[in-house]
């Protein structure tokens, strides 16, 4: 049975409407991040599940059960918001314990809870703490174990990483993800990170203006996004997009990058004379010798340092910048002429005038061209 169910959700406030018409499955267990720009609609359909907020249109169902007139306490969900909500006169413990009370659980249950998460989360050790004898990352660490406490079947969880310090935030979504599959709780998980998105999701919703623009697991969404709008939002430094419009001869289409061939997938044919912008994630570029076959000759601007990687910014003969990036380790020109080689198989193509992804086609007819 599915976890959670939304079936055309329409949420208007005044005359905005901020939720046009979203339906969405979350399986039963599953991590579901929301992904998406600020004002997209997020937090609104979490509020809208946890039934603080209500519908205009469109059907919620958790476990199978129209949750109309199903007011949030006993919906069975736990929640942990960005700006901690924790009680201030109340210590950790006592906050971490302020659901299992309110179910009235003995003691004894309450303390066993409380305990349970505190160790996964590490904060056993400042539980007699009141929260402002806490650390953001504690506190946001405590919200979080609250929100597990009373191990509901469904989490809510809207940007809690967000005022947590870098180092805490990055081992925080390498636990998470075995921590809520310990949980074994149906998930949705609303953060605007990338990384923290695509470390923590079994499927990632991208939401735009209060629609889904795209559902599919952090690879599906990274390699094949729906459009240059949500090939944007992934990777960093974000993907490169240069104008160009495919061509065709008796290899294939291809498209021109500094007047040489750069061969496209060989589907893409229906995109030849149109106009399109081609993606073309950084790390799928390479420095070559000048005498590599398409090496195109590049004026290297600047180098920096970027994680574990060093990022390149190169211009054209014809002066379009390009972004290539490659590991910290691997030697590579720091300055003056150099040639670039790029990956053209994996280029994305975008309609120029929808921002689409034109989908190579993949009948037998191309098959077979492809073999010719
Ligand atoms: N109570 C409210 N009254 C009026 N407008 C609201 C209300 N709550 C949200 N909105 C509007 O709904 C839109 C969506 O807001 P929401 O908070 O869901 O965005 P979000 O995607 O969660 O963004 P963020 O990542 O910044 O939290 C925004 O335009 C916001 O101004």
């Amino acid at each position: 049975m599915a976890g959670v169910e939304l079936l055309d959700i329409v949420k208007r406030f005044k005359n905005e409407t901020v939720l046009d018409g979203v339906t969405l499955t979350v399986a039963e267990g599953e991590t579901l991040v929301l992904f998406g720009p600020s004002g997209a609609g997020k937090t609104v359909l979490l509020r809208l599940i946890a039934g603080v907020v209500e519908p205009d249109g469109g059907t919620v169902r958790l476990d199978g059960r129209d949750m109309r007139d199903v007011p949030p306490e006993l919906r069975n969900i736990g929640m942990a918001f960005q700006n901690f909500a924790l009680f201030p006169h109340m210590n950790a413990f006592d906050n971490i314990a302020s659901p299992l009370a309110a179910r009235r659980k003995t003691a004894e249950r309450v303390s066993e809870g409380v305990e349970r998460v505190a160790r996964l989360l590490k904060i056993d050790q400042v539980l007699t703490h009141r929260p402002r004898a806490l650390s953001n990352g504690q506190k946001q660490r405590t919200a979080l174990a609250r929100a597990l406490a009373a191990s509901p079947s469904l989490l809510l969880l809207d940007d809690p990483l967000r005022n947590v310090d870098a180092k805490l935030r990055f081992e925080m979504r390498l636990e998470l993800p075995r921590l809520l599959a310990a949980e074994g709780a149906t998930t949705l998980y609303v953060t605007q990170d990338y990384k923290e998105a695509m470390a923590l999701a079994d499927r990632i919703a991208v939401m735009f203006r209060g629609r889904i623009a795209q559902l599919g697991s952090p690879a599906e969404i990274y390699l094949s996004p729906a459009s240059l709008e949500i090939a944007r939002l992934f990777g960093d430094p974000a993907i490169n997009v240069l104008d160009v419009t495919p061509e065709q001869d008796s290899q294939g289409p291809f498209v021109r990058l500094s007047r040489l061939r750069a061969p496209i997938d060989p589907g893409l044919h229906h995109a030849v004379g149109k106009d399109c912008s081609l993606g073309l994630r950084p790390e799928a570029i390479r420095f070559v010798g000048g005498e590599t076959t398409g090496a195109i000759p590049v004026t290297i601007e600047a180098e920096t340092p970027l994680n574990e990687k060093i990022v390149t910014l190169v211009t054209t003969a014809r002066g379009r910048e390009i972004l290539v990036s490659r590991p910290s380790g691997e030697p590579g020109p720091s300055q003056g002429q150099a040639h670039i080689a790029v990956d053209s198989a994996h280029a994305l193509l975008f309609d120029r005038r929808t921002g689409l992804r034109i989908e190579p086609s993949r009948d037998d007819a191309d098959v077979r061209g492809a073999a010719a």
